[in-house]
């Protein structure tokens, strides 16, 4: 689990509350953000998460006035911003491009906005060295954009966007074309200056781990739409839909009923105590979550609720833990991720425990099919 973030440290932070409501935005037949709600807290730190095409761009380009919505409303502080040009809101972005000026050095890149804004030269030069010391360039004030690296032009990005203090600072894939390590450590920048400075922050991904990594708050947009939010931690074990629970890494689903506060499998074997409505459900648990049951007949164990019997179908070594693919009686496959070394061998039966504290029911939605291999959608062995 992560440890609590610090807060910001500066009393003053100007961060600000954003609210978008209701907003679409179409692209001919395209419906890239469809009634769309979005709440961001002050100084908050907000990872926007979806499969490619599911309109986090086209949200971020709303919120920084670059795309004009068909409809809804836009807010900062309670202040409507949508008849604002982007220059008028108290908005930074920084894109997966840096998109700097090639003929201005890295100390003129930064400080463009001040210099239109008509600050004294003198102010400039004092913000853009305060700027250029908190994302490490401090000696890379007189290069031009053709001499710095790629995470150098990105931190170049960073403190062009912070220098007029936005108070809502967005940032669309911008570390996407690093290296992995590289994007590692400007994640610790981004999450440092945001600290710093106070900033509220919504960043754009489609790396899960990106958004685990770096924010206290995700929001999972499948199809221009919101699907589930939370910390890291409740997106993936208490997912609001399945959608967002299949996005979030391999996760089995068993269909079924719930009655009286209670999941129940077709067949009846499994029952799960649930808080979930009456009618159709999933069940979904994570691989990691299931355990190998006590086999011998009329163990304690073996009578707890949450037990199923399987056949093993393929058991495959993971380094950490090994991979067991097993297949119900009525044919539903489950993944369950086991102790090496676990009593488990293809071809023959194994009873398994799904601990009803690890496991999560959500109604049916009828929109979204039964995945065909469950827990593999990723082939991610998380
Ligand atoms: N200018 C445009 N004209 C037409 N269609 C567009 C335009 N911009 C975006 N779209 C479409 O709107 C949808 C949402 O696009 P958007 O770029 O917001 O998605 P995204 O989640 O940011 O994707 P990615 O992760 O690939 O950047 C997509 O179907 C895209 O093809």
């Amino acid at each position: 689990m992560r440890e609590p973030r610090p807060r910001p440290g500066d009393a003053s932070a100007p961060a600000a509350r954003v609210v978008a409501r209701d907003l679409v935005v179409r692209f001919g037949e395209t419906v890239a953000v469809d009634h769309l709600d979005l709440d961001l807290e002050p100084g908050s730190f907000t990872a926007l998460l979806g499969p490619s095409g599911c309109g986090k761009s086209t949200t971020l380009g709303v919120l920084a006035g670059l795309q004009r919505p068909d409809s809804g409303s836009v807010s900062i502080d309670g202040v409507e911003v949508l008849g604002s040009p982007p220059e008028r809101r108290p908005v930074g972005l920084v894109l997966q491009k840096p998109l700097l000026f090639p003929h201005l050095d890295v100390a003129r890149n930064v400080g463009f906005g001040l210099r239109m804004a008509g600050a004294l030269r003198s102010h400039e030069r004092a913000e853009v060295a305060d700027m250029l010391r908190r994302v490490r360039l401090d000696d890379l004030g007189t290069r031009r954009p053709h001499e710095l690296s790629g995470g150098q032009e990105q931190r170049v990005s960073l403190a062009r966007a912070l220098l007029r203090r936005p108070r809502v600072l967005l940032l669309d894939e911008p570390f996407s074309q690093l290296d992995p390590e590289l994007r590692a450590d400007m994640r610790t920048l981004v999450r440092r200056l945001h600290d710093e400075l106070g900033v509220t922050t919504l960043f754009v991904t489609h790396d899960r781990d990106e958004a685990v990594d770096v924010a206290d708050r995700v929001l999972v947009l499948d199809r221009g739409r919101v699907v589930g939010g939370g910390t890291p931690e409740e997106v993936y074990t208490r997912p609001a839909t399945l959608a967002t629970a299949r996005y979030f890494g391999p996760v089995n689903e068993l269909a079924g009923e719930v009655a009286d506060g209670c999941f129940t499998s077709p067949d009846g074997t499994l029952r799960v105590p649930t808080g979930a409505p009456a009618g159709s459900a999933v069940l979904v648990v994570r691989p990691e979550a299931l355990l190998l049951a006590d086999p011998a007949p009329g163990s304690a164990r073996a009578a707890r609720a949450g037990v199923v019997d399987a056949a093993v179908k393929e058991v495959r070594f993971a380094g950490t833990h090994v991979v067991v693919e097993v297949a119900l009686a009525d044919g539903t496959p489950l993944r369950a991720h086991l102790p090496v070394g676990s009593a488990v061998v293809p071809g023959e039966p194994a009873r398994l425990v799904l601990p009803p504290d690890r496991c999560h029911v959500l109604p049916r939605q009828p929109s979204l099919p039964q995945q065909p291999q469950q827990a593999q959608q990723d082939g991610g062995e998380r």
